[in-house]
């Protein structure tokens, strides 16, 4: 007799496997990171700091965070035949797509040889995700070759000033940092159940971190912050959201940058996002996307109890600091790959490949009918 459904849909709810990176939602919306709060760590920590906190397990010293920060610098330069493939991909290749081929290539001219060499190959990833982004946009959109390397002390300065090609303002490098160590880590998320699938098979790291890019990249997923992008930016004002977003919810269309599968009263890194989305507003004088952001998050809980998640006020956060829409899941990666990389080292200290079972629900038993007789 074949089993009935197992009614399992999106897996919720099931603990998939243990972790000491990150508790998502645990007091109902609490995140942090190995122990550590995401307020205090957003308002206190750089992006450095937390990726080197997710690859060891502990805040570095003054004097690891500065050989941290050598290492990352040092190795910035891609290699020339990475820069002949990314010449090679379409202008019109969605940025994303861009970014997975960007490390699927990197990956088989930097090989990652053995496990113990898993530590370089994370800085490397760390490193070069932003001029692989960077590189590939000014070769199509402006015609230049440009150089992966820059003066930027941080990954947050360094990939703006690669974007900009000029140095970026303090306000921007400071919520650069905030909304990378936002977007960090989130325990069993779908891109890094994806990285931790994959590495289970011992594959190599290059690998495990292309299938999480890929896994991202939907708009149920990271993919979201540009979704939410497109949906403000097609309200006039506050008010024509409202009248928008009613119709919407009543066709029951999906509302991008709200719900979560975890969380189920708010997205605690909404409230930190949020500030800088205000800040950098006001900074540029137009607060228009903000209040309409505002009135979309009012409508949401009114009407269906959903609240925004990391994604949502990103749209105007990274729209105001003057970044093309296809480049924000991007940056997601640049900053996710802190976390993928952590969980890839934990499942490899502890791993029996993952493989779970299917509730079957499909065609009882039966004889195999020639092709001629069918
Ligand atoms: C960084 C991140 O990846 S955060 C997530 C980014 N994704 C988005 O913002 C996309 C929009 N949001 C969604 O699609 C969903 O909320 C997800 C994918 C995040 C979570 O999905 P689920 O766990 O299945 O959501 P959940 O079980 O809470 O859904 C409950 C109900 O609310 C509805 N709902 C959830 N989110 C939304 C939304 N954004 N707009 C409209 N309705 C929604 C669901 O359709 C469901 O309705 P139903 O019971 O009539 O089927
Ligand atoms: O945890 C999730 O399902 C999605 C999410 O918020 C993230 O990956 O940051």
């Amino acid at each position: 007799m074949v089993a009935k459904s197992t009614n399992t849909a999106g897996l919720r709810g099931q603990v998939a496997g243990d972790t000491a990176l990150c508790t998502v939602g645990q007091s109902g919306s609490g995140l942090t990171y190995c122990g550590y709060d995401i307020a205090d760590l957003a308002e206190h920590a750089s992006f450095e700091e937390v990726a080197f906190l997710l690859q060891y397990g502990e805040l570095p010293t003054s004097q690891e965070l500065s050989s941290y920060h050598e290492q990352l610098q040092a190795k910035r330069e891609l290699p020339t035949a990475v820069c002949e493939i990314l010449e090679r991909i379409p202008k019109d290749a969605h940025p994303m797509d861009v970014m997975r081929t960007g490390c699927s290539a990197l990956g088989t001219i930097e090989q990652e040889m053995s496990f113990d060499e898993q530590d370089d190959h994370i800085v490397n990833m760390l490193a070069k995700f932003p001029g692989i982004m960077a590189y590939w946009y000014h070769f199509h959109f402006n015609g230049q070759r440009i150089a992966t390397t820059s003066d930027g002390q941080s990954i947050a300065e360094h990939w703006l000033a690669l974007l900009t090609q000029k140095s970026p303002e303090s306000l921007h490098i400071d919520t650069m940092h905030a909304s990378l160590i936002l977007y960090a880590e989130h325990e069993f998320n779908a891109s890094t159940f994806a990285a931790r699938v994959a590495a289970s098979t011992l594959t190599d790291i290059y690998s495990a971190v292309t299938a999480a890019i890929g896994t991202l990249r939907g708009p149920l997923h990271g993919g979201a912050n540009e979704a939410a992008m497109a949906l403000i930016s097609s309200f006039e004002s506050p008010d024509d959201a409202e009248q928008k977003l009613m119709g919407m919810l009543e066709r029951k269309d999906k509302i991008m940058g709200f719900g979560h599968a975890v969380y189920r009263t708010s997205d605690p890194r909404n409230v930190v996002i949020k500030q800088w989305s205000k800040k950098i507003s006001e900074a540029v004088g137009d607060t228009r996307l903000y209040d309409i952001s505002e009135r979309c998050e009012k409508v949401m809980w009114r009407e269906k109890e959903l609240f925004p998640n990391a994604d949502f006020y990103h749209a105007s956060t990274y729209h105001h600091m003057g970044i093309p829409t296809d480049l924000f899941t991007p940056i997601f990666v640049m900053s996710r790959v802190s976390g993928w990389t952590a969980h890839i080292k934990e499942q490899r200290a502890n791993n029996r490949i993952i493989r779970p079972s299917a509730g079957y629900v499909g065609a009882e038993p039966r004889a195999f009918v020639a092709l001629d007789d069918r």
